[in-house]
C-alpha cells in the first residue's frame, strides 16, 4: 500500500480513513545505512507524510547492498569509507537535489563492529562521518553510531510491523520478529502474558512511545550467536591463537573439505574431519554447545503467536530448497529441522551449495528449539521484503530518527 499501490491487502488499515487536503501533504527522505557484519546497504526512503500526528506513508524504497562490511577494513579504514562514498552516488541519484540540505543522512552498525576492539571501531566511525560530513545531505553529530542490540530488535519489529499494517489497528494484534545476521541474533515480540515480562530478566524488556501509547517488548540481542559468529565458535576458532597454522574441523563440514575462510577481516582454516563421522546427529551436539545455557527461553514463545523470520533464516530456506526465494513462505520448526537432517545425512548432494549448509541448517534448527525454546510445529513466516520493502530495522531507524520512539 505505501509501496506499491498494487499491494491492496491492507490499505484500509494504512491510510487515514479521512481524506485530508492535498495540500498538507509533504514529501521528504530518509537516508538509512546499515552497517552489518557481512555487507553495508543502503535504504533511501521516500515518505508522505498526510498527517503530522501519525506515521508517515512509505512511497518508495531505494535499496542497494555491498559485500564485505565496513570490520572487513579495519585496518585500512579509508577503503571502509569509499564504500559508504560509493553508496552516497546511488542516494544522489535518488533524492532530488533541492532536497539533499534536508535529508538526513544516518549510519548504524550492528555485531562487525560491536565485535572489533574499540579502536579500530572508533577509527571506522570516523572514517564514515568524514564521508558524511563532505556529503551535501544533513549530518549532525549523532549520524554515525554502533546501535546497542536492543534498539536493534526493537527497531526490526517496528519495521516488520508497519509494513504488515499491524501498527495502524488499535487490535494490538502484531507479530513476533526473528532477525539472524552474521554477528548477532535477535528476537523481539509483544508479550501477551505478564509471566512473560515478569519472568524475563530486565534487560530484555524494552519500552518505546508511538501514537501516544507505550508499547512494551521482549527483546534480546545475542552477540555471538549470528550464524557466521556461530560457525567459528562451532569450530572453536572464535577467539582462537594460532590461526597461522591450526586447522579447526567439525563433524558438521564434509569429510573431503578443506578451505581457508575469512570473517571480519580474520582468515580461518576450515575442515572436515577426514577419517571420521560427519552428519546431522553429531552435528547437533557441536551446535549445542554455542547454545545450550546462553539463549534464555522466553516463557510465552511456547504459545501461538506467529514470527517473521528473515535475513539468514530466510537465506538458508531458499538455498536448502524449503521455500522459493522469490515468493518466501511459511513453514514450522520442524521443518528446518527435517531439511537439517537430509542436508546433513546427504553433505555431498548439497556441498556445491554451500559446504557450511550443514552447520547452518543445524544451528538454526537448534537455535529455535533448545535456544528460544519453540515447539515444533512454530510457525515461521519466511520473508525477505514485506510489500517489495527490506524486512530490516533501517526503516524503523529511520521512524525512531524523525520521530524518537524514545526506547528505553
Ligand atoms: N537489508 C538486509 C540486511 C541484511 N540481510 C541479510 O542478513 C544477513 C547478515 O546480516 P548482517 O551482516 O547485518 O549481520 P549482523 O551484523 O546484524 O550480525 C545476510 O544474510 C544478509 O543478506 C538482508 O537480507 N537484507
Amino acid at each position: 500500500a505505501y509501496y506499491n499501490r498494487d499491494y491492496s491487502a491492507n490499505t484500509e488499515n494504512l491510510l487515514p480513513s479521512v481524506s485530508r487536503p492535498a495540500n498538507l501533504s509533504r514529501t521528504f527522505y530518509g537516508i538509512m545505512f546499515d552497517a552489518g557484519s557481512t555487507g553495508t546497504r543502503i535504504h533511501v526512503y521516500t515518505f508522505l507524510q498526510k498527517d503530522p500526528a501519525e506515521l508517515p506513508i512509505l512511497e518508495n524504497e531505494m535499496f542497494h547492498a555491498v559485500k564485505p562490511g565496513l570490520s572487513a577494513y579495519a585496518d585500512k579504514p579509508e577503503m571502509g569509507g569509499d564504500t559508504i562514498r560509493q553508496l552516497l552516488k546511488v542516494a544522489k541519484k535518488t533524492v532530488p537535489r533541492s532536497e539533499w540540505k534536508k535529508t538526513p543522512v544516518v549510519l548504524k552498525a550492528t555485531a562487525g563492529l560491536r565485535l572489533l576492539p574499540e579502536e579500530k571501531a572508533k577509527a571506522l566511525l570516523n572514517e564514515v562521518q568524514d564521508v558524511f560530513d563532505e556529503s551535501p545531505f544533513l549530518v549532525t553529530n549523532s549520524s554515525v553510531s554502533i546501535m546497542n542490540g536492543t534498539n536493534e530488535g526493537v527497531l526490526a519489529w517496528v519495521t516488520v510491523n508497519f509494513l504488515t499494517g499491524h501498527l495502524y489497528t488499535h487490535t494490538r494484534k502484531t507479530v513476533g520478529i526473528l532477525d539472524l545476521g552474521g554477528g548477532s541474533t535477535q528476537i523481539t515480540f509483544l508479550p501477551k502474558s505478564k509471566k512473560t515480562v515478569y519472568s524475563a530478566p530486565p534487560s530484555y524488556i524494552a519500552r518505546f512511545n508511538m501514537f501516544n501509547s507505550t508499547y512494551e517488548l521482549y527483546t534480546h540481542s545475542y552477540l555471538g550467536n549470528g550464524l557466521i559468529a556461530a560457525r567459528l565458535a562451532t569450530l572453536g576458532a572464535l577467539g582462537a591463537d594460532g590461526l597461522e597454522w591450526k586447522v579447526f574441523t567439525s563433524s558438521c563440514l564434509p569429510k573431503k573439505f578443506r578451505e581457508e575462510w575469512t570473517f571480519g577481516g580474520i582468515t580461518y582454516k576450515v575442515s572436515g574431519i577426514p577419517d571420521g563421522y560427519a552428519g546431522y546427529k553429531l552435528c547437533y551436539y557441536e551446535v549445542m554447545r554455542v547454545i545450550k545455557g546462553i539463549v534464555h527461553q522466553p516463557y510465552e514463545v511456547k504459545g501461538s503467536s506467529i514470527f517473521y523470520a528473515f535475513s539468514y533464516y530466510f537465506d538458508r530456506a531458499v538455498e536448502s530448497g524449503l521455500i522459493d526465494g522469490t515468493r518466501g513462505g511459511i513453514v514450522e520448526v520442524r521443518d528446518f529441522k527435517k531439511r537439517a537432517k537430509e542436508v546433513c545425512n546427504k553433505m555431498t548432494k548439497y556441498r556445491p551449495i554451500s559446504p557450511f549448509l550443514c552447520m547452518d541448517m543445524t544451528y538454526i534448527t537448534c537455535l529455535l528449539k533448545e535456544g528460544f525454546g519453540f515447539k515444533d510445529n512454530t510457525v515461521l513466516q519466511l520473508a525477505k521484503k514485506v510489500n517489495n520493502v527490506e524486512t530490516s530495522w533501517a526503516l524503523g531507524a529511520t521512524f525512531d530518527y524523525f520521530h524518537n520512539l524514545n526506547i528505553h
